[in-house]
């Protein structure tokens, strides 16, 4: 591997904690001196020696900046610095000062540089007279085998007031459904009332207050030098039981790993990954506030039925008309769309490069702001409504007839590799959740840049018919307003009477994925929700999937518009005040 490939790779690890590039590039410069240009130890289980050098350098950097105002005012000794947290202290300088494996960095002789380009050119002139002294053993940051599992151990205390979506979408609500049978009436020129959105191209957001890693530690070259970056053999699983309820509450997975950090006395708590195991990538949590508790829900890549929903997956069902038996290999290579393309309209959604087709893109999202004709349909006998009661006084007020996506499957004659299979094969982006400011809670970000049309994740949830959701919410008490659910009404507008059990939603209350992290934002979120039909041709079901409604640059939050009508007044259950921070935020009560 090239040395501008290790240095990339080592800048995606730490970035994967929440620190900025620039502030690792000359910890990972003085790292490389130390270790005479010597990559393994620096790579050794997922760079621990570097984040541990870079925690300690920024230690270091504040002992020695509180050391320089003592010294100039009172000529007395460097304080030793101690973790505070949750007002608890705990003596971490003494377990770095009785270390044995000390790691005394000498002075860096290169310049400050900070590119990767800089770094491959230091490391490149490695020199040999480079005198060290340093334990070749990285210190033990990793949680000892009774640590399990952290995400499980607490409820988030955000405020979760309830949220409602009147026409579509992200659908929060409560009404029973006792009747089966519907029937629906096409009204495209209906009323258009309720959330009535125009098209607003999506622009770059303002990122105040999100960019949570880049505003804890300041994006600046660092002036100072620790003298005594390295290796300190602090336990952190020690410091963990020290700190309060969130690291000894619960045993951690092992390779999950949390670090704190005294940094002003905040809580730097990170875990490597959300999903112990279950994607293909990643997916870090880091909190740099230390006041929220952790999530509390169970990790699942896939959807699954919670009891009653009919979701039939079988492959007599699929008909030939339905798949594209006779296509080989990659069905983006042939001249003529395949019978999965022509479901999603007679073409593929999708580019070589696995992007949505801007085309469609834009159509799709054209169709959800209503800038052309929204495609409305409203239903005589609507699956939310049938039920009318104190939790859903009000008509039915219509679903948009959406675009649908239909992927090749296990029937169809092309390979995996299928340029028609994006959604199934998962999430691939690096993304991290994060904790936000501004009241929104918890949050989810990129870690790269995603150009527009790329496929980020699914929601994923239980399966669930509106009547359960009715059920769940009614045992739920008014603090644990279930928040999560989005109904799957894509298909609503067809002729097919829905019965209870084809009226679903997702629910990631409990059960999900990532994507139960993706905060809301009026209009010009930088996300896109598509259905997409993969194993089933019945569209009373269909995987919901998140794709970057434009470029979205590395560290921006994922949002995504929920299509809430913040002044619908009437709806029983109450909206959240909107944090989005958009220009062209719905919600006036929070605007004035
Ligand atoms: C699907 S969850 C999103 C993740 C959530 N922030 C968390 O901490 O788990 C939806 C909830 O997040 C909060 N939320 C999402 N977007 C918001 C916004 N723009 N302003 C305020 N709160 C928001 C609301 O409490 C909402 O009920």
């Amino acid at each position: 591997m090239g040395i501008k490939e290790r240095a990339l790779k080592a800048f995606r690890a730490t970035r994967g904690l929440g620190i900025p590039d620039e502030e690792v590039k000359p910890v990972l410069h003085d790292l490389l001196e130390v270790y005479g240009y010597n990559w393994e130890p620096i790579e050794a289980e997922d760079y621990r020696a570097l984040i541990d050098a870079y925690f300690e350098f920024k230690e270091n950097q504040g002992v020695e900046d509180e050391t320089e105002d003592n010294m100039e005012n009172d000529g007395s000794k460097r304080p030793s610095k101690k973790l505070q947290c949750e007002g608890q202290e705990d003596h971490v300088s003494s377990a770095i000062t009785n270390s044995s494996k000390t790691l005394a960095l000498k002075k860096a002789t290169v310049p400050l540089n900070t590119d990767t380009q800089e770094i491959m050119e230091s490391s490149q002139r490695c020199s040999m007279d480079r005198r060290i002294e340093f334990s070749s053993q990285p210190p033990d940051m990793q949680l000892n085998s009774e640590s399990k599992d952290v995400i499980s151990s607490h409820l988030p205390s955000t405020d979760r007031k309830s949220t409602h979506d009147r026409v579509s979408r992200a659908v929060y609500f409560k009404r029973p459904l006792d009747a089966h049978g519907s029937s629906h009436t096409s009204k495209e020129n209906g009323p258009t009332s309720h959330c009535n959105r125009k098209l607003i191209k999506p622009k770059n957001e303002q990122l105040i207050g999100d960019m949570a890693c880049g505003e804890s530690f300041p994006a600046r070259r660092l002036k100072k030098r620790a003298s005594g970056i390295g290796n300190s053999g602090r336990d952190l699983n020690e410091k963990g039981k020290n700190c309060s309820g969130i690291l000894n509450s619960s045993n951690l997975v092992n390779n999950q790993r949390q670090t704190v950090a005294s940094d002003q006395k905040r809580l730097f708590l990170s875990i490597s990954d959300i999903t112990k195991g279950a994607e293909n990538v990643k997916i870090s949590l880091v909190n740099e506030f230390g006041k929220e508790d952790l999530p509390k829900f169970n990790y699942m890549p896939h959807n699954t039925i919670y009891q009653n929903a009919y979701v039939h997956i079988s492959l007599a069902r699929i008909s030939d008309e339905d798949c594209c038996s006779s296509c080989s290999g990659d069905c983006l290579s042939l001249s003529i769309p395949c019978a999965c393309a022509r479901e999603t309209g007679g073409e593929f959604a999708y580019t070589q490069q696995g992007l949505l087709k801007e085309e469609f893109l834009d159509a799709c999202m054209s169709i959800e702001s209503g800038v052309h004709d929204r495609h409305l349909v409203y239903c005589q006998d609507c699956p939310l409504e049938r039920s009318k009661n104190e939790y859903f006084p009000e008509q039915c007020k219509g679903h948009i007839i959406r675009k649908f996506i239909k992927e090749c499957w296990r029937k169809c004659g092309c390979n995996m590799h299928c340029g028609n299979r994006v959604v199934q094969r998962g999430i691939t982006c690096e993304l991290q959740v994060f904790l936000t400011r501004g009241g929104k809670g918890w949050g989810l970000r990129t870690l790269q840049d995603l150009p527009k049309g790329t496929f980020v994740c699914e929601y994923v949830g239980e399966i669930l018919t509106n009547t359960e959701l009715y059920e769940r919410n009614m045992q739920s008490s008014g603090s644990e307003r279930h928040t999560y659910p989005v109904t799957l009404d894509a298909d609503w507008g067809s002729e097919k009477v829905l019965r209870d059990e084809e009226a679903l939603c997702l629910d990631a209350t409990f059960f999900g994925n990532v994507a139960r992290f993706i905060n809301h934002r009026c209009f010009d979120a930088n996300l896109t929700d598509i259905p997409v039909e993969v194993e089933t041709p019945d569209r009373h079901y269909y995987h919901l999937a998140l794709f970057t409604a434009r470029k979205v640059n590395a560290l921006e939050e994922l949002t995504w518009d929920y299509g809430i009508d913040f002044s619908d007044h009437n709806h029983p259950i109450k909206a959240f005040t909107c944090c989005c921070g958009s220009a062209v935020c719905r919600d006036m009560k929070r605007k004035s």
